[in-house]
Protein backbone atom coordinates (compact mmCIF):
# COMPACT_ATOMS: atom_id res chain seq x y z
CA UNK A 1 0.00 0.00 0.00
CA UNK A 2 1.56 3.70 -0.92
CA UNK A 3 2.07 5.82 1.88
CA UNK A 4 -0.17 8.79 1.01
CA UNK A 5 -1.64 11.68 2.58
CA UNK A 6 -5.49 11.60 2.10
CA UNK A 7 -6.86 13.82 4.47
CA UNK A 8 -9.75 14.91 1.96
CA UNK A 9 -10.88 13.47 -1.13
CA UNK A 10 -12.17 16.54 -3.35
CA UNK A 11 -15.23 15.92 -5.16
CA UNK A 12 -15.03 17.79 -8.74
CA UNK A 13 -18.10 17.08 -11.19
CA UNK A 14 -15.93 16.81 -14.87
CA UNK A 15 -18.40 17.56 -16.77
CA UNK A 16 -18.32 20.72 -16.11
CA UNK A 17 -16.12 23.49 -17.81
CA UNK A 18 -15.75 25.78 -14.86
CA UNK A 19 -15.18 22.66 -12.26
CA UNK A 20 -12.67 21.74 -14.74
CA UNK A 21 -11.06 25.06 -15.14
CA UNK A 22 -10.37 24.78 -11.19
CA UNK A 23 -8.56 21.46 -11.37
CA UNK A 24 -5.02 22.81 -11.28
CA UNK A 25 -5.19 25.34 -8.12
CA UNK A 26 -6.97 22.47 -6.55
CA UNK A 27 -4.04 20.08 -7.00
CA UNK A 28 -1.96 22.73 -4.50
CA UNK A 29 -4.96 22.52 -2.56
CA UNK A 30 -6.18 19.07 -1.92
CA UNK A 31 -4.54 15.84 -1.16
CA UNK A 32 -6.76 13.67 -3.98
CA UNK A 33 -8.75 14.93 -6.30
CA UNK A 34 -11.61 13.01 -7.32
CA UNK A 35 -13.78 12.96 -10.96
CA UNK A 36 -17.30 11.93 -10.10
CA UNK A 37 -19.03 9.88 -12.82
CA UNK A 38 -21.90 8.36 -10.55
CA UNK A 39 -24.59 10.26 -8.22
CA UNK A 40 -24.73 13.91 -8.93
CA UNK A 41 -24.05 13.78 -12.39
CA UNK A 42 -27.12 13.74 -14.85
CA UNK A 43 -27.78 10.91 -16.73
CA UNK A 44 -27.66 12.92 -20.10
CA UNK A 45 -23.96 14.15 -18.99
CA UNK A 46 -22.19 10.78 -18.40
CA UNK A 47 -20.35 10.62 -21.25
CA UNK A 48 -19.20 14.03 -21.06
CA UNK A 49 -18.15 13.48 -17.58
CA UNK A 50 -16.18 10.52 -18.63
CA UNK A 51 -14.15 12.89 -21.48
CA UNK A 52 -14.29 15.70 -19.19
CA UNK A 53 -12.15 13.43 -16.69
CA UNK A 54 -10.18 11.88 -19.14
CA UNK A 55 -9.11 15.37 -20.55
CA UNK A 56 -8.16 17.11 -16.76
CA UNK A 57 -6.29 13.93 -16.27
CA UNK A 58 -4.63 14.28 -19.42
CA UNK A 59 -3.78 18.21 -18.90
CA UNK A 60 -2.57 18.05 -15.53
CA UNK A 61 0.10 17.06 -13.66
CA UNK A 62 -0.65 15.91 -10.32
CA UNK A 63 2.46 15.38 -8.64
CA UNK A 64 2.00 13.75 -4.71
CA UNK A 65 -1.72 14.81 -5.11
CA UNK A 66 -3.96 11.83 -5.72
CA UNK A 67 -6.07 11.08 -8.65
CA UNK A 68 -9.52 9.19 -8.08
CA UNK A 69 -12.63 8.35 -10.22
CA UNK A 70 -16.17 7.35 -8.84
CA UNK A 71 -17.10 4.95 -11.53
CA UNK A 72 -20.81 4.46 -11.95
CA UNK A 73 -22.06 1.39 -10.19
CA UNK A 74 -21.62 -2.18 -11.27
CA UNK A 75 -25.72 -2.55 -12.72
CA UNK A 76 -25.79 0.97 -14.42
CA UNK A 77 -25.22 1.00 -18.44
CA UNK A 78 -22.37 2.94 -17.81
CA UNK A 79 -19.83 1.27 -15.75
CA UNK A 80 -18.09 -0.75 -18.00
CA UNK A 81 -17.13 1.93 -20.64
CA UNK A 82 -16.30 3.89 -17.49
CA UNK A 83 -13.72 1.64 -16.56
CA UNK A 84 -12.54 0.55 -19.77
CA UNK A 85 -11.90 3.96 -21.65
CA UNK A 86 -10.11 5.13 -18.29
CA UNK A 87 -8.05 3.00 -17.53
CA UNK A 88 -7.43 2.89 -21.84
CA UNK A 89 -6.83 6.59 -22.13
CA UNK A 90 -5.26 7.45 -18.57
CA UNK A 91 -4.75 4.72 -16.64
CA UNK A 92 -1.08 5.60 -15.91
CA UNK A 93 -1.90 8.63 -14.15
CA UNK A 94 -4.80 6.93 -12.27
CA UNK A 95 -4.08 5.87 -8.71
CA UNK A 96 -8.00 4.74 -7.18
CA UNK A 97 -10.68 3.40 -8.29
CA UNK A 98 -13.83 4.35 -6.17
CA UNK A 99 -16.19 1.83 -6.76
CA UNK A 100 -19.87 2.87 -5.44
CA UNK A 101 -22.90 0.38 -3.61
CA UNK A 102 -20.46 -2.63 -3.04
CA UNK A 103 -22.44 -5.11 -1.84
CA UNK A 104 -19.87 -7.97 -1.07
CA UNK A 105 -16.76 -9.72 -2.34
CA UNK A 106 -17.70 -10.78 -5.79
CA UNK A 107 -18.12 -6.94 -6.66
CA UNK A 108 -14.65 -6.47 -5.53
CA UNK A 109 -13.67 -9.39 -7.69
CA UNK A 110 -15.46 -8.50 -10.86
CA UNK A 111 -13.38 -4.80 -10.90
CA UNK A 112 -10.23 -6.67 -9.59
CA UNK A 113 -9.79 -8.82 -12.77
CA UNK A 114 -11.14 -6.50 -14.94
CA UNK A 115 -8.48 -3.94 -14.02
CA UNK A 116 -5.93 -6.50 -14.08
CA UNK A 117 -7.04 -7.40 -17.74
CA UNK A 118 -6.71 -3.85 -18.72
CA UNK A 119 -3.19 -3.22 -17.22
CA UNK A 120 -1.86 -5.78 -18.71
CA UNK A 121 -3.62 -5.17 -22.51
CA UNK A 122 -2.00 -1.72 -21.38
CA UNK A 123 1.13 -2.54 -20.22
CA UNK A 124 0.66 -0.63 -16.93
CA UNK A 125 3.27 -1.04 -14.37
CA UNK A 126 1.77 0.19 -11.50
CA UNK A 127 -1.51 -1.21 -9.89
CA UNK A 128 -4.84 0.90 -9.76
CA UNK A 129 -6.44 0.29 -6.67
CA UNK A 130 -10.10 -0.45 -5.15
CA UNK A 131 -11.78 2.03 -2.66
CA UNK A 132 -15.07 0.17 -1.80
CA UNK A 133 -18.28 2.90 -0.56
CA UNK A 134 -20.19 1.27 2.04
CA UNK A 135 -23.84 2.61 1.23
CA UNK A 136 -25.90 -0.37 1.59
CA UNK A 137 -27.21 -2.79 4.16
CA UNK A 138 -25.91 -5.61 2.61
CA UNK A 139 -22.35 -4.26 1.84
CA UNK A 140 -22.12 -3.22 5.85
CA UNK A 141 -23.16 -7.22 6.87
CA UNK A 142 -20.44 -7.96 4.79
CA UNK A 143 -17.86 -5.43 5.18
CA UNK A 144 -15.43 -7.42 6.66
CA UNK A 145 -15.35 -10.13 3.35
CA UNK A 146 -15.32 -7.02 0.89
CA UNK A 147 -12.39 -6.20 3.36
CA UNK A 148 -10.53 -8.85 2.10
CA UNK A 149 -11.51 -8.84 -1.42
CA UNK A 150 -8.36 -8.19 -3.40
CA UNK A 151 -4.88 -7.31 -2.16
CA UNK A 152 -6.06 -4.02 -4.77
CA UNK A 153 -8.15 -2.65 -1.90
CA UNK A 154 -7.31 0.84 -1.17
CA UNK A 155 -10.19 1.43 1.59
CA UNK A 156 -13.73 2.20 2.27
CA UNK A 157 -15.87 5.43 2.63
CA UNK A 158 -19.03 5.48 4.25
CA UNK A 159 -21.96 6.56 2.16
CA UNK A 160 -24.78 8.05 4.30
CA UNK A 161 -27.67 9.24 1.99
CA UNK A 162 -27.65 5.53 0.05
CA UNK A 163 -27.40 3.85 3.31
CA UNK A 164 -29.91 5.38 4.87
CA UNK A 165 -32.19 4.45 1.77
CA UNK A 166 -30.88 1.30 1.52
CA UNK A 167 -31.97 0.72 5.23
CA UNK A 168 -35.20 2.77 5.48
CA UNK A 169 -33.78 5.15 7.93
CA UNK A 170 -36.10 8.25 8.42
CA UNK A 171 -33.42 10.67 7.51
CA UNK A 172 -33.34 13.17 4.24
CA UNK A 173 -30.07 13.98 5.34
CA UNK A 174 -26.46 13.34 3.45
CA UNK A 175 -24.23 12.55 6.79
CA UNK A 176 -24.47 13.89 10.38
CA UNK A 177 -26.56 13.91 12.83
CA UNK A 178 -30.38 14.00 13.63
CA UNK A 179 -31.75 16.08 16.37
CA UNK A 180 -34.28 13.17 17.14
CA UNK A 181 -31.74 10.32 17.14
CA UNK A 182 -30.97 11.53 21.22
CA UNK A 183 -31.57 9.72 24.63
CA UNK A 184 -33.38 11.77 27.17
CA UNK A 185 -31.80 12.02 30.39
CA UNK A 186 -34.43 11.16 33.71
CA UNK A 187 -35.75 14.32 34.90
CA UNK A 188 -34.57 16.15 38.01
CA UNK A 189 -35.92 17.51 40.56
CA UNK A 190 -37.85 20.56 38.68
CA UNK A 191 -39.53 18.10 35.91
CA UNK A 192 -36.23 19.16 33.71
CA UNK A 193 -35.68 16.57 30.79
CA UNK A 194 -32.83 17.24 28.60
CA UNK A 195 -32.04 15.20 25.09
CA UNK A 196 -28.55 14.30 24.43
CA UNK A 197 -27.92 13.56 20.46
CA UNK A 198 -26.45 10.75 19.36
CA UNK A 199 -24.29 9.92 16.33
CA UNK A 200 -26.53 7.80 14.17
CA UNK A 201 -23.09 7.06 12.09
CA UNK A 202 -21.29 5.32 14.72
CA UNK A 203 -21.79 1.65 15.00
CA UNK A 204 -21.34 1.83 10.84
CA UNK A 205 -18.43 3.91 11.51
CA UNK A 206 -17.21 1.52 14.10
CA UNK A 207 -17.48 -1.79 11.99
CA UNK A 208 -15.85 -0.17 8.79
CA UNK A 209 -12.88 0.79 10.67
CA UNK A 210 -12.32 -2.73 12.18
CA UNK A 211 -12.88 -4.44 9.38
CA UNK A 212 -10.24 -2.18 7.30
CA UNK A 213 -7.72 -1.72 10.26
CA UNK A 214 -7.99 -5.81 10.29
CA UNK A 215 -6.83 -6.06 6.27
CA UNK A 216 -4.27 -2.90 6.52
CA UNK A 217 -7.31 -0.98 4.87
CA UNK A 218 -8.07 3.15 5.43
CA UNK A 219 -11.02 3.67 6.47
CA UNK A 220 -12.53 7.75 5.86
CA UNK A 221 -15.77 9.05 6.83
CA UNK A 222 -18.00 10.15 3.51
CA UNK A 223 -19.83 13.31 2.75
CA UNK A 224 -21.47 16.41 4.81
CA UNK A 225 -24.06 17.77 2.58
CA UNK A 226 -25.04 20.68 4.69
CA UNK A 227 -22.62 22.87 3.53
CA UNK A 228 -24.53 25.86 5.35
CA UNK A 229 -23.33 23.93 8.22
CA UNK A 230 -19.27 24.07 8.46
CA UNK A 231 -19.29 23.47 12.81
CA UNK A 232 -21.42 20.42 12.28
CA UNK A 233 -19.11 18.61 9.29
CA UNK A 234 -16.24 19.41 11.43
CA UNK A 235 -17.30 17.86 14.43
CA UNK A 236 -18.74 14.81 11.84
CA UNK A 237 -15.24 14.75 10.43
CA UNK A 238 -13.49 14.91 14.19
CA UNK A 239 -16.04 11.76 15.24
CA UNK A 240 -14.49 9.62 12.35
CA UNK A 241 -11.27 10.79 12.71
CA UNK A 242 -11.05 10.35 16.46
CA UNK A 243 -12.53 6.53 15.51
CA UNK A 244 -9.78 6.16 13.02
CA UNK A 245 -10.40 7.29 9.72
CA UNK A 246 -7.96 9.06 7.83
CA UNK A 247 -9.65 11.67 5.92
CA UNK A 248 -13.40 12.56 4.88
CA UNK A 249 -14.74 13.87 1.33
CA UNK A 250 -14.78 17.52 0.36
CA UNK A 251 -17.57 18.06 -1.87
CA UNK A 252 -17.48 22.30 -1.50
CA UNK A 253 -14.15 24.21 -1.65
CA UNK A 254 -15.79 25.69 1.73
CA UNK A 255 -15.32 21.96 3.25
CA UNK A 256 -11.35 21.57 2.07
CA UNK A 257 -10.49 23.70 4.93
CA UNK A 258 -12.16 22.09 7.21
CA UNK A 259 -10.51 18.22 6.76
CA UNK A 260 -7.26 19.69 6.37
CA UNK A 261 -8.12 21.03 9.80
CA UNK A 262 -9.57 17.91 11.34
CA UNK A 263 -6.93 15.10 9.60
CA UNK A 264 -4.03 16.67 10.65
CA UNK A 265 -3.04 16.07 14.37
CA UNK A 266 -3.57 18.78 17.08
CA UNK A 267 -0.27 19.89 17.66
CA UNK A 268 -0.81 19.94 21.47
CA UNK A 269 -1.29 15.97 20.61
CA UNK A 270 1.43 16.15 18.35
CA UNK A 271 4.20 17.13 21.01
CA UNK A 272 2.44 15.19 23.60
CA UNK A 273 2.77 12.18 21.87
CA UNK A 274 6.48 13.10 20.66
CA UNK A 275 7.42 12.91 24.92
CA UNK A 276 6.31 10.32 25.36
CA UNK A 277 8.17 7.82 22.40
CA UNK A 278 11.37 10.42 24.09
CA UNK A 279 10.86 8.90 27.28
CA UNK A 280 10.19 5.53 26.03
CA UNK A 281 13.29 5.09 23.35
CA UNK A 282 12.69 1.42 23.53
CA UNK A 283 8.53 1.30 23.24
CA UNK A 284 8.59 -0.80 26.84
CA UNK A 285 8.12 -0.24 30.69
CA UNK A 286 5.74 2.39 32.18
CA UNK A 287 6.56 6.20 32.51
CA UNK A 288 4.86 9.18 33.82
CA UNK A 289 4.55 12.25 32.03
CA UNK A 290 2.50 15.22 32.97
CA UNK A 291 0.59 13.07 35.97
CA UNK A 292 -0.60 10.17 32.97
CA UNK A 293 1.08 6.50 33.05
CA UNK A 294 2.50 5.78 29.66
CA UNK A 295 3.39 1.85 28.51
CA UNK A 296 3.84 0.16 25.88
CA UNK A 297 0.43 0.52 24.50
CA UNK A 298 0.18 4.02 24.65
CA UNK A 299 4.02 4.24 22.88
CA UNK A 300 1.87 2.83 20.42
CA UNK A 301 -0.90 5.65 20.60
CA UNK A 302 1.73 8.49 20.19
CA UNK A 303 3.40 6.23 17.42
CA UNK A 304 0.40 6.65 14.88
CA UNK A 305 -0.08 10.76 15.72
CA UNK A 306 4.03 11.33 15.53
CA UNK A 307 3.83 9.07 12.13
CA UNK A 308 0.50 11.12 10.76
CA UNK A 309 2.64 14.40 12.19
CA UNK A 310 5.14 13.08 10.02
CA UNK A 311 3.49 12.15 6.93
CA UNK A 312 1.78 15.61 7.01
CA UNK A 313 4.62 17.59 7.18
CA UNK A 314 5.87 16.03 4.15
CA UNK A 315 3.16 17.64 2.05
CA UNK A 316 2.48 21.15 4.30
CA UNK A 317 5.52 23.11 5.26
CA UNK A 318 3.63 25.60 7.59
CA UNK A 319 2.27 22.45 9.42
CA UNK A 320 5.77 21.03 9.15
CA UNK A 321 7.10 24.22 11.37
CA UNK A 322 4.24 24.06 13.81
CA UNK A 323 4.86 19.96 14.56
CA UNK A 324 8.28 20.97 14.80
CA UNK A 325 9.99 18.43 11.93
C1 LIG B 1 -23.31 21.11 -5.06
C2 LIG B 1 -22.64 22.02 -6.08
C3 LIG B 1 -23.34 21.85 -7.42
C4 LIG B 1 -22.79 23.47 -5.60
O1 LIG B 1 -22.06 24.28 -6.51
P1 LIG B 1 -22.40 25.81 -6.65
O2 LIG B 1 -21.56 26.37 -7.74
O3 LIG B 1 -23.88 26.01 -6.73
O4 LIG B 1 -21.92 26.36 -5.23
P2 LIG B 1 -21.32 27.77 -4.84
O5 LIG B 1 -21.33 27.87 -3.35
O6 LIG B 1 -22.01 28.88 -5.58
O7 LIG B 1 -19.82 27.69 -5.35
C5 LIG B 1 -18.86 28.67 -5.00
C6 LIG B 1 -17.65 28.50 -5.92
O8 LIG B 1 -17.06 27.23 -5.67
C7 LIG B 1 -17.02 26.46 -6.87
N1 LIG B 1 -17.27 25.05 -6.53
C8 LIG B 1 -18.38 24.51 -5.99
N2 LIG B 1 -18.20 23.21 -5.79
C9 LIG B 1 -16.95 22.91 -6.20
C10 LIG B 1 -16.20 21.73 -6.23
N3 LIG B 1 -16.71 20.56 -5.81
N4 LIG B 1 -14.94 21.78 -6.67
C11 LIG B 1 -14.40 22.94 -7.10
N5 LIG B 1 -15.08 24.11 -7.12
C12 LIG B 1 -16.34 24.09 -6.66
C13 LIG B 1 -18.12 27.05 -7.73
O9 LIG B 1 -17.88 26.74 -9.09
C14 LIG B 1 -18.02 28.50 -7.39
O10 LIG B 1 -16.89 29.02 -8.09
P3 LIG B 1 -16.87 30.55 -8.60
O11 LIG B 1 -16.85 31.39 -7.37
O12 LIG B 1 -15.61 30.63 -9.38
O13 LIG B 1 -18.13 30.74 -9.41
C15 LIG B 1 -21.13 21.72 -6.21
O14 LIG B 1 -20.51 22.07 -5.00
C16 LIG B 1 -20.83 20.26 -6.53
O15 LIG B 1 -21.12 19.82 -7.64
N6 LIG B 1 -20.22 19.52 -5.57
C17 LIG B 1 -20.00 18.11 -5.73
C18 LIG B 1 -21.29 17.35 -5.46
C19 LIG B 1 -21.07 15.86 -5.51
O16 LIG B 1 -20.10 15.37 -6.05
N7 LIG B 1 -22.01 15.09 -4.95
C20 LIG B 1 -21.89 13.65 -4.93
C21 LIG B 1 -21.07 13.17 -3.78
S1 LIG B 1 -22.02 12.87 -2.31
C22 LIG B 1 -22.78 11.38 -2.65
O17 LIG B 1 -22.75 10.91 -3.75
C23 LIG B 1 -23.49 10.69 -1.56
C24 LIG B 1 -23.04 9.23 -1.33
C25 LIG B 1 -21.69 9.11 -0.72
O18 LIG B 1 -23.00 8.51 -2.53
C26 LIG B 1 -24.01 8.64 -0.45
O19 LIG B 1 -24.03 8.95 0.79
O20 LIG B 1 -24.83 7.75 -0.86
MG1 LIG C 1 -24.29 7.08 -2.83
Amino acid sequence: MPISLERMIHFVPPNIEKMRAKVPDLVNKVDVVLGNLEDAIPADAKSDARNGFIQLARENEFGSTGLWTRVNCLNSPWFLDDVMEIVQTVGDKLDVVMLPKVEGAWDIHYLDQLLAQLEAKGGLGKPILIHAILETAEGVKNVEQIAAASPRMHGMSLGPADLAASRGMKTTRVGGGHPDYAVLSDSDNSGVRTAFQQDLWHYTVGKMVDACLSYGLKPFYGPFGDFSDPQACESQFRNAFLMGCLGAWSLHPSQIEIAKKVFSPDPAEVAFARKILDAMPDGTGAVMIDGKMQDDATWKQAKVIVDLAQLVSSKDKELAEVYGF
